[in-house]
């Protein structure tokens, strides 16, 4: 479902990201992108949300090239994608159940309809009782359950996530990875960038390794293999 050929990224302060990536990741795929801190891994992650434009190369997502794609075709492209961030990147103003519902305002999905999905992406990441509350008044670990849950109430073919449990304490990190094998389980695709080294290795999935913007290892079920 995604496919990069030879993808090369330079910033225009000169530093090369990417530096002729090559990879391809399958439907229902549960991917790890480790790496060190500079390494690469958000920028390829970037990359394949047209977050950011390769300076050359091909990133094929489900079917289209999306380093040709117009900017004005890019909202439309994201409809099949979600995006959980390390800071959640909540609207703080607006509820818990309007912070999710507002990803289906936006395709003008029916009042009927919105409420349906919502509740049932709440349900899954267990926060129906507090989906009037307001983001400052949640823990961490409940604010990024939030943010998964917006990530999905579209039902995208693939959740991106990048360091989804930087900011948790051990025991909410674990919390968080149950929902994404769930949602996994459920034939989502499941791209995570991760520095949880204990997380990788015990919740054994493929593993891409990124250093200086070159992927240095690609394993079926791999280790975390850095010390952290
Ligand atoms: N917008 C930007 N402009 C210029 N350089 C950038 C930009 N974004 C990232 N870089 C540089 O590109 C390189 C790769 O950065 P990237 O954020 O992809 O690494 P990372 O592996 O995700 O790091 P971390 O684990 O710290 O998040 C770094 O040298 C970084 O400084």
């Amino acid at each position: 479902m995604i496919t990069m050929k030879e993808v090369y990224k330079r910033y225009p302060n000169g530093v090369v990201a990417a530096n002729g990536i090559d990879i391809q990741i399958d439907q229902g795929e549960f991917v790890y992108v480790v790496g060190a801190s500079g390494a690469g891994k958000s920028t390829f992650i970037k990359m394949m949300y047209r977050e950011e434009k390769p300076t050359s190369g091909q990133i094929i997502v489900n079917g289209v090239d999306i380093t040709k794609l117009k900017n004005s075709k890019v909202p439309l492209f994201r409809r099949n994608i979600g995006v959980v961030f390390q800071d959640f990147k909540l609207l703080p103003k607006l509820t818990v159940y309007e912070n999710i519902a507002f990803a289906l305002e936006v395709i003008e999905e029916s009042p009927r309809v919105t409420k349906k999905k919502v509740m049932e992406v709440l349900e899954l990441v267990n926060l129906k009782h507090k989906a009037r509350m307001f983001p400052n008044e949640l823990s961490g670990g409940e604010q990024q359950r939030v943010s998964i849950a917006r990530s999905i109430v579209n039902s995208p073919l693939v959740v991106i996530a990048d360091e989804p449990t930087g900011n948790l304490d051990p025991d909410t990190s674990w919390e968080i990875m149950r929902i994404f094998e769930e949602i996994n389980a459920r034939g989502t695709t499941v791209i995570m960038a991760t520095h949880n080294k204990e997380i990788v290795n015990t919740k054994k999935h493929r593993v891409i390794a990124i250093e200086n913007g070159l992927i240095v290892r690609d394993e079926q079920r791999g280790d975390y293999g850095y010390e952290n």
